[in-house]
């Protein structure tokens, strides 16, 4: 069924494991991430950004995950990642979306708070619930003082003050990742001290992290040996999303690894079969590639199989 993540966070929390939030743009990516949490039997979130909503139109992906939630009869949650204003945020609630995220991080403190609460407010009303963000994802990597960036990071007490003037369901947490393929120049680090600061704060409460994907080097490797060009892509060590799923993270957001999965697979395939044209054999391969990354995610990394 279409569920919020109401209920799907507070088990994650009390069970020490996340919930995976995996980016959807077409029929072949959403049925590889169905299909693994399927095998796995694991609550899914599928999350749509702005750019998803362009590319595919809201209506094509409303239907492809309702008929996803029809073929498996899992729980899906269908998220608004990134929204920028109130008005996507109420597109989407208005849309049938179980969740929604404002993205308040790149204003000030307190017009995050206010257009926070505009959404709270809209959402709430009609049984949607809000992901919200403090602190600003690294990112701004190169020539950066390392103080400067932390500077950016999630501050625990603005969290508490946060969550409590929005009432918002989950908060997106700034610790040192970032989104895309290439999150850190040197050793892959998260500040762990400043999440375990934020969970003793907001017991209880649903983390969520962003800039998740570690960018799998079978991946990477592959994509660079059918012609494309990722050197250097570095994503965060699949170990360190584990002790953040054990540590009040309940959402742990995936975009990339299913990008560098569906493009390692499409690259390789037209590589080993030059005379093939049929579109279903190479998206036939990206979308096996997926379903097999993702039942990895589900069973090794954030631990919500057969929850
Ligand atoms: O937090 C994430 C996913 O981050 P990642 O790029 O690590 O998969 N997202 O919100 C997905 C949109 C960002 C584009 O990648
Ligand atoms: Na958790
Ligand atoms: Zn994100």
């Amino acid at each position: 069924p279409l569920v919020t993540s109401k209920e799907m966070f507070q088990k994650a929390y009390e069970g020490g494991y996340a919930v995976g939030a995996f980016n959807v743009n077409n029929m072949e990516i959403i049925q590889g991430i169905v299909e693994a949490g399927k095998e796995e039997n694991a609550p899914l979130i599928l999350q749509v950004s702005a750019g998803a909503r362009k590319y595919a139109k809201p209506v094509y992906l409303r239907k492809l995950v309702e008929a996803a939630i029809e073929d498996t009869g899992l729980p899906i949650v269908l998220h608004l990642d990134h929204g920028e204003n109130f008005e996507i945020c109420k597109a989407c609630v208005d849309d049938g979306f179980t969740s929604v995220m404002i993205d308040g991080s790149k204003h000030p403190f307190e017009e995050n708070i206010a257009i926070t609460k505009q959404v709270v407010e809209y959402a709430h009303e009609r049984g949607v619930v809000v992901e919200a963000e403090l602190g600003k994802l690294a990112g701004i990597e190169d020539n950066v003082k390392v103080t400067e960036r932390e500077a950016t990071f999630t501050d625990p007490d603005q969290a508490v003050e946060f969550v409590e003037r929005t009432g918002v369901d989950s908060l997106a947490v700034a610790i040192g990742t970032s989104h895309g393929a290439y999150k850190f120049k040197g050793e892959p680090k998260l500040d762990f001290e400043r999440l375990e600061k934020i969970t003793k704060m907001l017991p209880g409460f649903p983390l969520v992290l962003h800039g998740a994907s570690t960018v799998l080097p079978e991946f990477v490797e592959s994509c660079n040996k059918y012609g494309g060009s990722i050197p250097g892509a570095k994503g965060v060590p699949e170990e360190m999303l584990k002790k953040a799923a054990g540590m009040g993270v309940c959402k742990i957001n995936i975009d990339t690894d299913l990008r560098l999965a569906m493009t390692a697979s499409v690259r390789k395939y037209l590589a080993e079969n030059p005379s093939e044209f049929d579109p279903r054999k190479y998206l036939g391969a990206g979308r096996d590639a997926i379903k097999e990354m993702v039942r990895h995610k589900i069973k090794n990394v954030l631990g919500c199989n057969g929850k």
